[in-house]
């Protein structure tokens, strides 16, 4: 069976007059993990809001399946592609099982059947979330959220996933934990899983591609090996960098100057 796919064609997007993304065009057909990297402000939050809707850009479009989503409305949307956010916060008061639940809502709606909660169960004890499931969502701790919002995206059941740095917030083990779920899931489910990420070395072993932008463009697109070169870390970061192999994979060492 093939999953839903996306494709960015020639987008552009600005902030009242400040350009921010500059003629983007990406394809998402393969079931892999994609990592988005690039210094701060380049607009990899703002791309991952146009892709969800979020936000509205000035050119181009965003085909979901061949069809511009301003066609397809936010509801059948959640039904192929979940959106995991770096910071949320909730004004109600609710569990978290029952927040892991919300993910649920655009399949069935406010009606909760019996597979809704084993989907919910099963994606609590996929995040390790069994211990917090009846403490109240308001009162977790940064990473504890993080993965309790990934749970959601998870319950969800997406074609596409997205998520904007899911690991900004998680110790070591946690992230590790987190990436190489990720990175199997997209396998094993063949979905495409799309990702903001700043941590380089995490990057470069986990992801199948990496799209690496600057100036609000897309500056290489490709493989770990290709995209994670001293040159273009220097280009885009303005550091220097060495790259040496580990377990097959570049890892990238920053050097003082
Ligand atoms: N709501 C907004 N109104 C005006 N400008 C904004 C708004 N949100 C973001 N920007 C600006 O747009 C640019 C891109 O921001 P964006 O958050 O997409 O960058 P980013 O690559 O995700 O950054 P970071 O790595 O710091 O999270 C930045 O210059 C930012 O200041």
């Amino acid at each position: 069976m093939v999953l839903s796919d996306i494709t960015i064609d020639n987008l552009s997007f600005s902030y009242d007059n400040a350009d921010v993304l500059k003629d983007i065009s990406l394809q998402f057909q393969e079931p892999n993990l994609t990592c988005i990297i690039g210094p701060n402000g380049v607009g990899k939050t703002t791309l991952v809001k146009c892709i969800n809707k979020l936000l509205k850009p000035h050119q181009g479009r965003v085909l979901l399946d061949g069809t511009d989503i301003n066609n397809i409305s936010l509801f059948e949307m959640a039904k192929k592609m979940a959106f995991v956010p770096n910071s949320v916060s909730s004004i109600f008061s609710m569990t978290v099982a029952e927040a892991v639940l919300m993910g649920r809502y655009p399949h069935s709606g406010w009606v909760t059947s019996a597979e809704d909660l084993q989907i919910v169960e099963e994606m609590i004890s996929t995040m390790h979330l069994e211990d917090l499931a009846e403490r109240n969502f308001r009162e977790l701790s940064a990473g504890q959220t993080q993965r309790v919002v990934i749970a959601r995206g998870l319950a969800q059941e997406p074609e596409i996933l997205i998520l904007d740095e899911p690991t900004s917030n998680l110790d070591v083990k946690h992230q590790m934990e987190i990436m190489n779920f990720l990175s199997n899931y997209s396998k094993k489910m063949g979905i495409k899983v799309i990702m903001v990420c700043h941590d380089l070395n995490i990057t470069a072993a986990f992801a199948d591609r990496i799209v690496m932008m600057h100036q609000g463009r897309i500056f290489a697109d490709g493989t770990a090996r290709q995209v994670m070169t001293a040159e273009n870390i220097r280009e885009v970061y303005d550091v220097n960098a060495r790259v040496i192999d580990v377990e097959g994979k570049p890892h990238i060492i920053m050097l003082k100057d």
